[in-house]
Order: structure tokens, then C-alpha cells, then sequence
């Protein structure tokens, strides 16, 4: 199955509502049809953008989608600083990213909160992009493959195969994320094409070549042709160089690189 790939930028706390808009009209600009046909180009601002985000794409019918960093487990009520996945649909966000390692490195998320997450985005209608990959000491070690699964195999616990039908999976080694190191194309093909084959275990085959699955650390534009040649990377999610427009055209410009 031919897999449209999907370019992220991942703005992570960066860019206030001002800045996202001058942003998103700078891809705009400089993006083409051609360029959104072969490739789907998202971006991924702060909470406090998005409404701002929403009006530019709406009122110039941009065909770059947006979503939000993270979203809550629960639907409503006293959570105080929680963002509903009812309030992100309600601003016609695509995707909600989930289980960041910065989330989990920094604010507890584990795999049983990945799962509620995303059974939260998807009882919005929201895509989730399930993030997964190991720290330094597991890679060290050699267990990336496993730790990687048992992220995938938590986060997916009980979401039925109409829904994980349209997950989005970033594989990002955390070793790799705003390090400068990237992970090479075998370390990257080696980790995404296990992801692939458990979905096919978890679910089924046909569901498995459909999945989108991502590669996120230090991807640039000097590394991003090498990466997407992998089989089984469909695409990237992009932190810092995401903040540069003209570097992030590049990006989803990667059979030019
Ligand atoms: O965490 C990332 C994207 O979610 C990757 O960040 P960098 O591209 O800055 O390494």
C-alpha cells in the first residue's frame, strides 16, 4: 500500500499565537500544491496557538493540518490545565501528539496513560501520533526493539483494529531528540519495521502496511533523504528544525535533498 508520508513540525514549547501565525503563512507560501499531493505536512503548536492556527487555515483554506502536543485522558470537569480532546476537535485539530518522551521523561506519562490518551483522542475523532523509542542506556544495552514494543503494546492495549487503522506511530529514540545525533537509516528501519511487524501481530497485516510510522530526532534536511529511503519510515516528526520555515520546506521537500 502506497503510504502518503507525514511531516510534523513538532513546535514543543516555542512560538507564541503572533509567531505561529507568521509561521504557518510562511509554509504556506512556500509550499505548493504539488508539494501537500505527494507529501502531508502538519504542524504541531502550542495549545495556546491553535485557535489562531485554525483561523489562518480556514480563512486562506491552507492544506496544512495542525494538532496539539498532547490532550487529556479525561473528557471534562476538575482537571485544572488538562486540554480535552472535545476542545481540540472543537478547533478542528487532526492529530494529537501522545506520550512525548518529554512527557514521560518529565511529567510521569507511562504506557497505561499513553493508552487512556489515546482512546480520549480517539472518542474525539482526533488522530493520535503515538510517540515510542528507547533512552540511551536501553540502546547501550541493545534493547531498543523490545523496549520499543512494549511502549506500542501498552499504548495499544484494547484500542480495536477500526481505530488503530489510523494511528500514526513516532518511532523517536530519545538518545536522538534535540541531541544533534540522529539515528542512522539501519538503526531507524530496524525499530520502525518491528513496529510494523507487531501491528500485523497485534491486528493484521493489511492494517500494518497501512500504519504511517514516523522517525523524530535531530532529523534536518542534510539527513532526511537518507532516512525516508528506509521501507518502512513514512515520514518525520521534527522539533527544532521545525522552527525554521525555509529548513522545514526542505524536509517535506526530501526527494529533492
Ligand atoms: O522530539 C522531537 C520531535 O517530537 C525531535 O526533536 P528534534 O528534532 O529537535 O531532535
Amino acid at each position: 500500500m502506497a503510504r502518503t508520508p507525514l511531516m510534523a513540525g513538532n513546535w514543543k514549547m516555542n512560538l507564541n499565537h503572533l509567531e505561529a501565525i507568521a509561521q504557518v503563512q510562511k509554509l504556506a507560501f512556500g509550499l505548493s500544491d504539488k508539494d501537500f499531493d505527494a507529501v502531508e505536512v502538519a504542524v504541531l503548536p502550542p495549545f495556546t496557538d491553535l485557535r489562531s492556527v485554525q483561523t489562518l487555515v480556514d480563512g486562506d483554506k491552507l492544506k496544512i493540518k495542525y494538532g496539539a502536543q498532547d490532550v487529556s485522558a479525561h473528557d471534562s470537569g476538575a482537571y485544572t490545565g488538562e486540554i480535552s480532546g472535545a476542545m481540540l476537535a472543537k478547533l478542528n485539530c487532526t492529530y494529537a501528539v501522545i506520550g512525548h518522551s518529554e512527557r514521560r521523561q518529565y511529567h510521569g506519562e507511562d504506557d497505561a496513560t499513553c493508552n487512556a490518551k489515546v482512546k480520549a483522542a480517539y472518542r474525539y475523532g482526533l488522530t493520535p501520533i503515538l510517540c515510542v523509542g528507547e533512552g540511551l542506556d536501553v540502546r547501550k544495552a541493545g534493547g531498543q526493539v523490545a523496549h520499543t514494543l512494549a511502549q506500542l503494546d501498552g499504548a495499544l492495549a484494547d484500542i480495536p483494529a477500526e481505530q488503530a487503522a489510523s494511528i500514526v506511530i513516532a518511532y523517536e529514540p530519545v538518545w536522538a531528540i534535540g541531541t544533534g545525533e540522529v539515528a542512522t537509516p539501519e538503526d531507524a528501519q530496524e525499530v520502525c519495521g518491528a513496529i510494523r511487524a507487531r501491528l500485523a501481530e497485534l491486528y493484521d497485516a493489511e492494517l500494518a502496511d497501512g500504519v504511517r510510522i514516523q522517525y523524530g530526532g535531530s532529523v534536518k534536511s542534510g539527513n532526511v533523504a537518507a532516512i525516508m529511503a528506509q521501507p518502512d519510515v513514512d515520514g518525520a516528526l521534527v522539533g527544532g528544525a521545525a522552527l525554521d520555515a525555509e529548513e522545514f520546506i526542505k524536509i517535506v521537500r526530501f526527494r529533492d535533498q
